[in-house]
């Protein structure tokens, strides 16, 4: 069996973070692992808080990790603290696995920060050099930039600009902008427009973890990058789609619903 790993936060609510991403790796048929590098009190209504875990027992998961276990893709979330993100850059320069899915995650959708301002440099010098494909939303593209992106002709150019800080690719993701959700990947080369059909359901909390791991676990079972986005998509318009009425905010998605079909919000 494939195996991947998740090293990012945990989300109480089960929507995001390690939570949805170990849920997306079994949904692939892919055996998860996880690293927890934070922990949120956080629902379907925002965050109230964040604990770091220590970089000295980031690193130990990791080594616990690597020294038993082959891991075929890696995927990483949110990660908030400057000395943590040099000591996971450190153990995966030592291991070197295969795929690594880097999303750089800043802000979550109620507008709590899950970054913090002095990391954002270590982020762009250690981790993005290290990623096979890096999948920031408008909002972080801009950051990494230094600039607000409104459109595709401005994903295409800051897809560009963050493919010169190191990545082998750079997928900007659109879900933010008006319309149907188009993501561009660029490798340094050309651009390729995934384009996706908007779903309108109120279940989109953790979208972007769903579909970061959901490319780690194509990716582990042998996908090309382009399947693996492609197919990651299809997921994650399926999870939309057939949304939980869980909790009185921005409501998860569904990971069970082609087992579970009951489970579905159809209305
Ligand atoms: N309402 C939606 N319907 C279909 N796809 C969506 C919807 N919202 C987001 N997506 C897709 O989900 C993925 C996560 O996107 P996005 O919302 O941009 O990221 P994040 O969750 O990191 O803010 C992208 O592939 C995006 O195109
Ligand atoms: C623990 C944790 N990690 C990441 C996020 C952000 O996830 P995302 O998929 O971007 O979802 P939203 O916050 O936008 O719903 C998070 N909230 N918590």
């Amino acid at each position: 069996m494939k195996t991947a790993l998740t090293i990012a936060g945990s989300d109480s609510s089960g929507g995001a973070g390690i939570q949805a991403d170990l849920k997306t790796f079994s949904a692939h048929g892919v055996y998860g692992m996880s690293v927890i590098a934070a922990v949120t009190a956080q629902n379907t209504q925002g965050v109230l808080d964040v604990e770091d875990i220590s970089p000295d027992m980031i690193g130990k998961q990791i080594d616990a990790i690597f020294t038993d276990i082959p891991v075929h893709a890696v995927k990483i979330g949110m990660v908030s603290d400057e000395a943590s993100i040099k000591v996971i850059a450190e153990k995966l320069q030592t291991y070197q696995p295969e795929h690594i899915v880097l999303d750089p995650v800043m802000v979550s959708k109620s507008g709590y920060d899950l970054l913090k301002a002095e990391a954002k440099q270590a982020l762009i010098e250690a981790l993005l050099p290290l990623a096979t494909v890096i999948t920031p939303n408008l909002k972080e593209a801009g950051v990494l930039i230094d600039q607000s992106i409104s459109d595709l002709e401005e994903m295409e150019q800051a897809a560009k600009q963050i493919y010169h800080m190191g990545p082998e690719t750079v997928l900007v993701k659109g879900g933010h902008l008006e319309g149907e959700p188009a993501d561009i990947l660029f490798d340094g080369k050309t651009w390729r427009h995934f384009k996706g059909k908007r779903i309108h359901k109120n279940n989109t909390h953790g979208t972007g973890c769903t579909l970061s791991s959901a490319i780690a676990g194509n990716l582990a079972n042998g996908h090309s990058l382009e399947d693996a986005i492609l197919k990651a998509k299809s997921y994650i318009e399926g999870t939309i789609e057939h949304g939980l009425a869980i909790g009185k905010g921005v409501g998860p998605t569904n990971h069970l619903y082609q087992w579970f079909p009951e489970t579905s919000v159809t209305d």
